[in-house]
Formats: C-alpha cells, structure tokens, sequence
C-alpha cells in the first residue's frame, strides 16, 4: 500500500495505491517519476515483507517504509520538504537509520528462535519456504504438493503451541506468524498521519 499525503489537493491524507503501482519502469513509471512524487508528497509503502527488503526492491530514500505488518516504520534519508525528521518522534538505530515506530522490539529474539524452529521442522516437507520478515515470519506453501499442505500445517502449528505469544493467520499460500500485539498496518499508518501532522 502507498499512501501520499495530501494527493491532489486533498485536505486530508489520502491512500493512492498499493503495492502493484511499482515505480519498475514496467508500467511506464520510472525512479525519477517515483522521486518526483514523493518530492511533492510524503509517501509511504506498507507491506508484511522486512523493511530492508522492500527498500533493497525500491531503493527510495525519500519515502517511509513499514514493513513486517506495521511493526517497522522507518522515515526517509533525506530531508523532506514539510518536515525534517529532526521535527518528528526519531531515534536512530545502530545503522543511523531513523526509525519512528518498533512496537514489537522485545519480540526480536523470539522471532528468531521460532524462525530457527520452522526451519528445521519444515524442512522434510518440499517446497515449503520458512521467510524471516524480521518481526514477524511467513511460510510458503506454494511450491508445496497440495496432498502435503495439511502435514505442513500441522508442522507449523507444532511449533507454534510452545509460543503463545505468536499468532497464526493465513494468506494466499502462506502462513503468517506474527506477534499477539494490538498493532497492524492501519496502527502504523494512523501513527505515521499523526506524527506527519498538515504541512
Ligand atoms: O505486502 P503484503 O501485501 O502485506 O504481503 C506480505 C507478504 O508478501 C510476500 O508474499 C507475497 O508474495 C509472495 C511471492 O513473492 C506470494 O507467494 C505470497 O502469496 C504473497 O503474500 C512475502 O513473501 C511474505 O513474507 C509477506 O508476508
């Protein structure tokens, strides 16, 4: 999902596409188009993916990125034209990135210890495919033989009855692991409308 604030004269933040607009140069958008935009508009992409990743695929430092499901939010790199990030609730990490929201923090370890679990659990069942999205996990099961997606869910479902802390949700072919915290993408833009305040 990207939203730009203030679109087209709009008074209030407006939500102008999803993730299928990609600035690739396939649909006749470029980089420079996707710059441009954002020059003009605060931007943001939200996705389940990892952050980093997303931003390996754009590579925007211009625009927000929250990823994992709205549990990592990061502003831009570059100064922006309404606000400075200095003027926002900013802290930086360790990679001096400014990041603005990481409600599920104290989650990290666990994370990494269940996505260690899938791993080794999962991996007699061929095609499955463990995804570590940094605060929260996927399991694709779209190159798994339909005959073995039960015993894949059981697989992971396994796992998980050790962690109550985790929840499982389903997408389109994959499994979705994420934490029991009463945040979401809609939180995280709320949070990022909020902190971008009118410009
Ligand atoms: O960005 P979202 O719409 O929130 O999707 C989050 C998931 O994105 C990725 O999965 C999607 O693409 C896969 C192919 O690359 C596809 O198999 C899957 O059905 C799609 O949901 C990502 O791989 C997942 O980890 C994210 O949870």
């Amino acid at each position: 999902m990207i939203f730009g604030h203030g679109f087209a004269g709009a008074k209030e933040s407006t939500i102008v596409g999803n993730t299928r607009q990609e600035w690739d140069g396939t649909n006749g958008k470029t980089e420079s188009d996707g710059k441009n935009f954002t020059r003009c508009f605060p931007t943001a992409i939200v996705t389940g993916r990892c952050k980093d990743k997303v931003y390996n695929f754009v590579r925007l430092a211009e625009l927000y990125y929250v990823g994992s499901h709205g549990m990592d939010i990061k502003g831009p790199t570059t100064t922006s034209k309404y606000k400075k990030m200095s003027e926002l609730d900013v802290v930086h990490d360790s990679k001096a990135e400014p990041i603005l929201c990481q409600p599920a923090n104290d989650f990290l370890p666990l994370i990494d210890e269940v996505y260690q679990q899938l791993v080794e659990k999962t991996k007699s069942t061929p095609g499955a495919l463990v995804e570590n999205n940094k605060f929260c996990l996927s399991v694709h099961f779209r190159c798994v033989d339909e005959k073995k997606w039960s015993e894949l869910a059981c697989q992971v479902k396994s796992v998980l009855k050790e962690y109550p802390k985790l929840q499982l949700t389903q997408g389109i072919k994959v499994l979705e692991i994420c934490p029991t915290i009463k945040w979401d993408k809609g939180k995280a833009l709320e949070l990022l409308l909020e902190s971008l305040g009118e410009f």
